[in-house]
């Protein structure tokens, strides 16, 4: 349980109290006193709409919010992010992942150097690169053509690009694209196994060019590469992405196939640099223009929008209040769109690696409790798993849908799965917020035949409390600008977040110390010093693997 010793500000204390009135009143009573709550409590940028009616939250709920967002300097927070500003204090960084869909002419700039140029660059150059990998003109060792292309990498490495590929199948018309970010030996080995490397590109993607995982894999892939094609052929299969180039030149790949980035680029926060040359290949780079571009509308929107109107604001004001006035600890995000399917792992990643912090931008343990536990799958595939626990478990998970209005399959033949996903994406937001009553459950019962004692005794089994929330993000069509711009949404969202808690979103130190103890660790796994000096339970775990590796 999180205490502190920091007093909450009156009004956090207001809006905690709202919060709990907001709960007791319930989402129904909300519309009921409200015939036009939901023009009240959506909110559009072009297609793209947030609907917040769902939410157990009044209007002057959201202007109490509205005015806490103010009150912490939220807008001088953000200009001074776009300004370049080092806003990731713990580092000493400036986070401009915003200045890498901008144009050139956007005149982003940090320690008073303006850095567009630099940035067109290296997209010039992963363009050349991808381009000629696509039409062939770059070929592997012994001049055919790459049919695949396997990135290595692992977490802001690994996820965006990925979770995108798959988001953007639609417009795939490259190679095939694998990615291979587990350590375990059989993430390599089950990639491996059905690729001829003749014709396969791999991509060493790190922004540190350290991660053990991603060298460990590379060195893989390399022993694989030359023992098939021999040594000289290493160079015409490997490519690498990174900040670190003195490394990268270390590890043996070209100048021309190195790709880098900036220290000013989170990992989670990188798909939008070299990091997305898997994606840029997959697509092309006139399609991956578009994606950044859809970035850069929500961006400026970020940026210019009232908060009253600004999605990203609203859609971190509404986490918060779940989070903090409502004590839900987790959130779920359910993209009804199987090509959305790995976002929530991607979501996973940028909030709670972003936001699960515990002490604030002053030092001290944070007033109140911060970033959620993020969850999700695709609809309708959690509805038939894990959507007992929403509607009737005794945790409150506010749910976040995201929904399509069109689909790529349009045609007359798959116009009715389109039909069907938004029918129940509706019907389970409809669901959670109206529920059932016993009444209503009884009512059920007694039509469909059961005596009433039957109906007196599993009605209580069939009653749904409601009342629960919930978020919609409605948008056209998942194609690369508006994916993009979701993308980006989710990103600001975080941001938002971070300043109503007070924390800097961009450091990470709580995956250090795992990292520590696993290099520790390895001289005792591998049986080159004894355990004695750990706990009992790894000791004890040691002496248990070792007996069965023997
Ligand atoms: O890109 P890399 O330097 O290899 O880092 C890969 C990942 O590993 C680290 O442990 C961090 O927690 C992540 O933020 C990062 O994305």
């Amino acid at each position: 349980m999180h205490t502190s010793s920091t007093p909450l500000s009156p009004s956090v204390e207001n809006l905690q109290a709202r919060g709990k009135t907001a709960l007791d009143t319930g989402i129904r009573a909300l519309f009921a006193a409200d015939p036009q709550r939901f023009e009240h409590l959506s909110f559009r940028h072009d297609d793209l709409l947030l609907d917040l009616s769902k939410c157990a939250l009044s209007r002057d709920d959201l202007s109490a919010l509205l005015a806490l967002a103010h009150e912490c300097g939220l807008e001088a927070r953000r200009d001074a992010m776009f300004a370049g500003a080092p806003i990731n204090a713990t580092e000493g960084r400036a986070v401009l992942h915003v200045a890498l869909r901008a144009r050139p002419e956007d005149g982003f700039e940090t320690a008073g150097h303006k850095i567009g140029g630099e940035i067109e660059a290296v997209l010039a150059a992963m363009a050349r690169f991808a381009e000629g990998i696509r039409d062939g003109s770059i070929a592997g060792s012994t001049g055919r053509r790459i049919t695949d292309i396997v990135n290595i990498g692992i977490g802001g490495s690994d996820l965006g690009p990925a979770m995108a590929t798959i988001a953007l199948s639609p417009y795939h018309d490259g190679p095939r694209a694998h990615f291979v970010s587990n350590i375990d030996g059989a993430h390599m080995a089950d990639t491996l196994k059905a690729l001829d490397l003749e014709t396969t590109l791999f991509i060493v993607a790190s922004k540190t060019f350290t991660t053990i995982e991603t060298m460990t894999n590379a060195g893989t892939a390399r022993r694989a590469v030359a023992d098939k094609l021999g040594e000289a052929a290493v160079g015409a299969h490997f490519c690498a992405v990174s900040t670190a180039l003195d490394k990268v030149a270390a590890f043996g790949i070209g100048e021309d196939r190195t790709f880098g980035f900036w220290d000013w680029v989170g990992g989670r926060y990188s798909i939008w640099s070299a990091i997305g040359l898997p994606l840029m290949i997959a697509i092309g780079e006139t399609r991956f223009r578009e994606f950044l571009a859809g970035a850069r509308d929500m961006d400026r929107h970020f940026r210019d929008a009232s908060l009253e109107q600004n999605l990203p604001v609203l859609l971190g004001l509404a986490g918060w209040w779940h989070r903090v006035a409502q004590d839900h600890p987790t959130r779920a995000v359910i993209p009804y769109d199987q090509r959305l399917a790995r976002l929530p792992a991607y979501l996973q990643q940028l909030d709670m690696e972003s936001n699960g912090k515990h002490v604030g931008l002053d030092g001290l343990p944070t007033p109140t409790v911060t970033g959620p536990v993020v969850w999700g799958e695709p609809g309708t595939n959690g509805q038939h798993a894990f959507f007992q626990l929403l509607h009737q478990g005794t945790d409150i998970v506010p749910v976040e849908f995201i929904l399509g209005a069109r689909a790529h399959e349009d045609g007359e033949a798959m116009r009715i799965h389109q039909d069907l996903l938004i029918a129940n994406c509706l019907a389970q937001s409809e669901a959670l917020m109206k529920g059932r009553t016993m009444e209503e459950a009884r009512e059920q019962l007694l039509q469909a035949g059961r005596s009433a004692a039957d109906a007196e005794r599993i009605a209580p089994h069939r009653e749904f409390s409601g009342d629960r929330p919930s978020i919609t993000i409605l948008h056209e069509i998942l194609d690369p600008f508006r994916f993009g711009r979701l993308v980006a949404l989710y990103e600001h969202r975080v941001f938002v977040e971070a300043q109503l808690f007070g924390i800097n979103a961009y450091d990470q130190w709580g995956v250090e110390l795992g990292k520590e103890l696993a290099t520790g660790l390895l001289p005792v796994v591998q049986g080159k010093s004894d355990a004695s000096s750990r706990d009992s339970s790894t000791a004890g775990l040691v002496a248990a693997i070792s007996a069965l590796r023997n």
